[in-house]
């Protein structure tokens, strides 16, 4: 079942005589137990989406739907609808751990017996237990991020956005907070999670959405995307240095030098012919299928969009 079905989203800013087109059509979908990652770079539209998600911002035209309400009409699909938006990190700093559960918790329309039935279980899960009566303040980032999560699911929302969850922590943290976004899906929440970290989107995510300047330009599920680009790519050792020339010949193909001796790229099979005739005569050690991650996947979706949009 779809929790969130977004259709054709636009929305323009204007500042003075100049407008931004910062969203131009975009389509989402999440299912309930599915995380959706949503990546784009800096400034292609992430945010300003996920701002007309949660009703933040009013879209141009388009619409939302979230359990098939509309956020924008109807204020009880807001309660439906868990946001951890990057800047707004929805936590009272000079209150304590406990005391941020029950503002937020009545806040968002539960009653304090509710919120003191699910504090315990959320401290325990969220391993903030013996942080209960400390203010926010005083935690280290990890922490007052898992707050801000734990705020966010305390209604028990069906829709989690998140936007960039894991920025800053450590590596610890990092990973404690992926198993606690598994973890809500695997209790059937929908996730729409923004990340630069694509090592992380790749680890969490059943399905990536790519934006480009205020478009869909990829929306596929993650293994298949992998897959599509895997195997297209060769990375290729070799003694020596290249010439100048060589080098602007091996950039006319599309090969990148990842440092002295080592290349690769991805592409069609006979290119490899190419590229192994432009090394001539330096010395060649080794020709090796590239394995290919999501930030390899990233840049090459934004490349060939790029070719394709100029
Ligand atoms: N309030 C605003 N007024 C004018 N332009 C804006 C406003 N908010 C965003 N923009 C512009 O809209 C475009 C999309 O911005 P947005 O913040 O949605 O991108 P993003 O994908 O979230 O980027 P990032 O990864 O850097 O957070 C950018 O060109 C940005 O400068």
């Amino acid at each position: 079942m779809d929790v969130l079905q977004a259709t054709d989203l636009r929305k323009s800013y204007r500042a003075g005589k100049q407008v931004v087109e910062a969203v131009q059509g975009v389509s989402l979908s999440c299912r309930a137990g599915e995380v959706v990652a949503f990546l784009g770079a800096n400034g292609a539209g992430k945010t300003t989406t996920l701002k007309m998600l949660t009703g933040l911002i009013r879209p141009d035209s388009g619409s939302v739907r979230v359990c098939g309400g509309d956020p924008h009409v109807d204020a009880r699909v807001l309660e439906r609808i868990g946001a951890v938006l990057e800047g707004n990190r929805n936590t009272y700093w000079t209150l304590t751990v406990q005391e941020n559960f029950e503002y937020f918790g009545v806040l968002r329309g539960l009653t304090r017996a509710q919120v003191r039935r699910r504090v315990p279980g959320l401290l325990e899960e969220f391993s903030l237990g013996d942080k209960r009566h400390v203010p926010v303040q005083r935690l280290s980032r990890g922490m007052q991020q898992k707050l801000a999560i734990a705020l966010a699911v305390l209604p028990e929302p069906q829709l989690l956005l998140l936007d960039e969850p894991t920025l800053g922590l450590d590596v610890q943290a990092t990973l404690d907070m992926q198993a606690l976004v598994r973890s809500l899906v695997a209790r059937g929440c929908a996730v729409l999670l923004t990340t630069h970290q694509l090592d992380v989107a790749q680890k969490l995510s059943d399905r990536v959405v790519i934006m480009r300047r205020g478009q869909v330009v990829t929306e596929q599920p993650t293994r298949e995307l992998l897959r599509a680009y895997s195997g297209s790519g060769f990375e290729l050792r070799f003694d020596g240095l290249l010439s100048d020339a060589q080098r602007a010949a091996l950039r006319g193909l599309g090969v990148e030098e990842l440092e002295p001796g080592r290349v690769s790229y991805f592409g069609p099979g006979a290119l490899l012919y190419e590229v192994l005739d432009t090394l001539r005569p330096l010395e060649l050690r080794a020709v090796t299928p590239s394995e290919v991650d999501l930030a390899d996947v990233f840049l090459r979706v934004n490349r060939e969009a790029e070719v394709a949009y100029a």
